[in-house]
């Protein structure tokens, strides 16, 4: 099976261009792809596939071999893939999710994408703001945003300091959140950018959440603490994203994407 190993600020995934590739148990191959030592590695497996209702459709599966409705870093590298690969020949296009259908526009240098704005719609307060969860005895603030998958936002003034491999599985399997979540530490250094560190539901800590980057500015600003255009900090690098709040409403992601290398595997092999 062919696929392409692309990152969005150090959020990698395994890519299958299904409209070549058919998939029969993409949990049970996210899991296989995924793994740092027997497999390729990478955080996740995404799928590009055909679509009925927009150019063409994204399925994500975390390390874990869960699926989520959606993936900010990997809808962009989609835009990426689909605009260099030319499986679609404009700059401007939508792309399916199971989170509904997101709009993109593409940055494109020498007849390559090199940057994505994708907008992620509207999106979602699940929580007071804020509601007090107690984690193995400790009291914490979050704030809860859906950006079609869900998200818990905590502020914290020193994130570095954190062990997250040691805390994060605590966050994520809280009995607060039946389906599980992404939990997002935000460190804000002025009202126009935040440090974020992120434990994925199903994937651990990884370098980078774009979803995780919207639903941190959403509750920055929401909580009065930055302006409605952020810059968010991640570990493997900055995206940009800006809430239209007292217009359309829709949270909008700036950030880069890259094709690191492709490649073939036998199934059997992994
Ligand atoms: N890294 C992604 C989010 C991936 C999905 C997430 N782990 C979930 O289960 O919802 C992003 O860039 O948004």
């Amino acid at each position: 099976m062919k696929f392409t190993k692309m990152q969005g600020i150090g959020n990698d995934y395994v890519y299958i261009n299904c409209f070549e590739e058919s998939v029969e148990d993409p949990a049970e191959l996210a899991r296989k792809v995924s793994d740092r030592h027997f497999g390729i590695g990478s955080d996740g497996l995404i799928l590009i596939c055909p679509s009925e209702t927009a150019d063409c459709r994204m399925r994500m599966f975390n390390a874990d071999g869960s699926e989520s409705q959606m993936c900010g870093n990997g809808i962009r590298c989609v835009g990426k893939y689909a605009y260099d690969h030319y499986l679609v020949e404009k700059t401007e296009f939508d792309v399916e999710t199971e989170a509904g259908i997101k709009h993109l526009k593409i940055k494109p240098e020498h007849g390559r994408a090199v940057e994505v704005t994708v907008d992620l719609g509207v999106p979602e307060i699940t929580s007071q703001v804020p509601e007090l969860i107690c984690v193995e005895g400790k009291d914490y603030e979050f704030i809860g945003i859906s950006m079609g998958n869900p998200h818990a936002v905590y502020y914290m003034s020193d994130i570095d300091s954190l062990d997250l491999l040691a805390m994060g599985p605590s966050f994520e399997n809280h009995k607060r959140f039946p389906e599980r979540t992404n939990t997002e530490f935000i460190e804000v250094v002025n009202r126009d950018y935040i440090r974020m560190r992120v434990w994925e539901r199903g994937s651990g800590e990884t370098y980078a959440c774009g979803t995780g980057a919207a639903a941190s500015a959403v509750a920055s600003a929401l909580s009065g603490r930055t302006s409605h255009t952020v810059e968010v900090e991640l570990k493997g690098g900055n995206l940009t994203i800006h809430w239209d709040r007292d217009g359309s409403g829709h949270v909008f992601m700036t950030g880069p994407a890259v094709e690191v290398f492709e490649g073939e595997f036998d199934i059997t092999n992994l």
